[in-house]
């Protein structure tokens, strides 16, 4: 059986669970569960810290997780990405008091508090800086206030919590992060299941992202539409009973349907309709 690391609590775990619900899995009933089997599918989900996950992944006690690219990073785990999930986005970034510094040149000597030492350590001795690193669990932000630290590096998503503890950002974005599938670094033989775990997953992520466009059209404007709308592959073009008119079909990024329905209807195009797309394999 596959066996699968799943955050059981923090900012990817709702998510996490929803993206294998909408894949097909089965998920756990309670966040108290630590396991469950899903046998129809012949997959087993173990309930972890991300944080951990990456440990698990990368000593091969599990085949596959989903963590933050991140938390991946920080751990030096011998974990490598598979599949980039598309939620539980963030940067990490120092801040300070303003006017403290404007980059982590400015650092030397001073204290930096961070709950991912892993990531901030490798960033200073990248940009040849040594200050001295405050391993913190978290409320990072406090550091500051406290005493303990004279700046921090910590994950910024929407600036809030930066805000209401009298902190600015600076300097340029440490990393950015979002959820990501990991396995083992190295594995030649992929674990029975996880070709069809990674193209569920896909399935899902094209599912959320695009959309199924029809329009009907004159023939003679066909490659003028492609241009605008060229699809995953190749638009499905079919005959209509109107004599010089075809329909189309094609999937367009969900982001950018609005627009591209405008520029389909200034060269012609009529009837246009979008749809969800519930599920696929590409
Ligand atoms: N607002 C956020 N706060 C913290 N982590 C976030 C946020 N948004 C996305 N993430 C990502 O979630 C992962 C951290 O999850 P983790 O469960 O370890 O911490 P957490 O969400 O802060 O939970 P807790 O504080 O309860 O430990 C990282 O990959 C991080 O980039
Ligand atoms: O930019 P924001 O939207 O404010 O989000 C970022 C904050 O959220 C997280 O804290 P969390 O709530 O997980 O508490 P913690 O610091 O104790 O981990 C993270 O560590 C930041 O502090
Ligand atoms: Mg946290």
């Amino acid at each position: 059986m596959l066996r699968v690391a799943v955050p059981n609590k923090g900012s990817l775990s709702e998510a996490a669970t929803d993206i294998l619900t909408e894949a097909g899995y089965k998920q756990r009933r309670s966040t108290k569960d630590l396991a469950l089997t899903d046998t129809a599918n012949e997959v087993e989900f173990y309930y972890l810290r991300p944080r951990d996950i990456a440990v698990y992944v990368g000593e091969g006690t599990l085949d596959v997780g989903i963590s933050g690219r991140d938390l991946v990073l920080d751990s030096h785990a011998d974990a490598e990405v598979i599949v980039e999930l598309g939620f539980g986005a963030s940067t990490f970034r120092f801040a300070g008091p303003p006017g403290i510094a404007d980059s982590v040149k400015d650092l030397s000597g001073k204290r930096v508090a961070t709950s991912y030492a892993g990531v901030l350590k490798d960033h200073l001795a990248e940009n040849g800086v040594e200050a001295s690193v405050v391993r913190l669990d978290g409320a990072v932000e406090s550091a500051v206030q406290l005493g303990v630290a004279d700046v921090i590096a910590d994950v910024v998503e929407t600036g809030t919590t930066l805000r209401q503890a009298g902190l600015e950002v600076f300097g340029d974005p440490i990393l950015r992060s979002e959820a990501v599938l990991i396995k083992r670094q190295g594995v030649e033989t992929p674990p029975n299941g996880l070709d069809q775990l990674v193209r569920r997953l896909q399935g899902v992520l094209v599912a959320r992202n695009y959309v199924m466009m029809d329009y009907d059209i004159r023939v003679e404007a066909v490659d003028a539409a492609n241009e605008v709308a060229p699809g995953l592959e190749s638009p499905t073009v079919s005959p209509l009973h109107r004599e010089g008119w075809v329909a189309v079909r094609v999937m367009v990024p969900r982001a950018e349907a609005q627009r591209i329905m405008d520029q389909l209807w200034d060269i012609g195009a009529r009837a246009i309709l979008t749809t969800d797309i519930h599920a696929c394999r590409i």
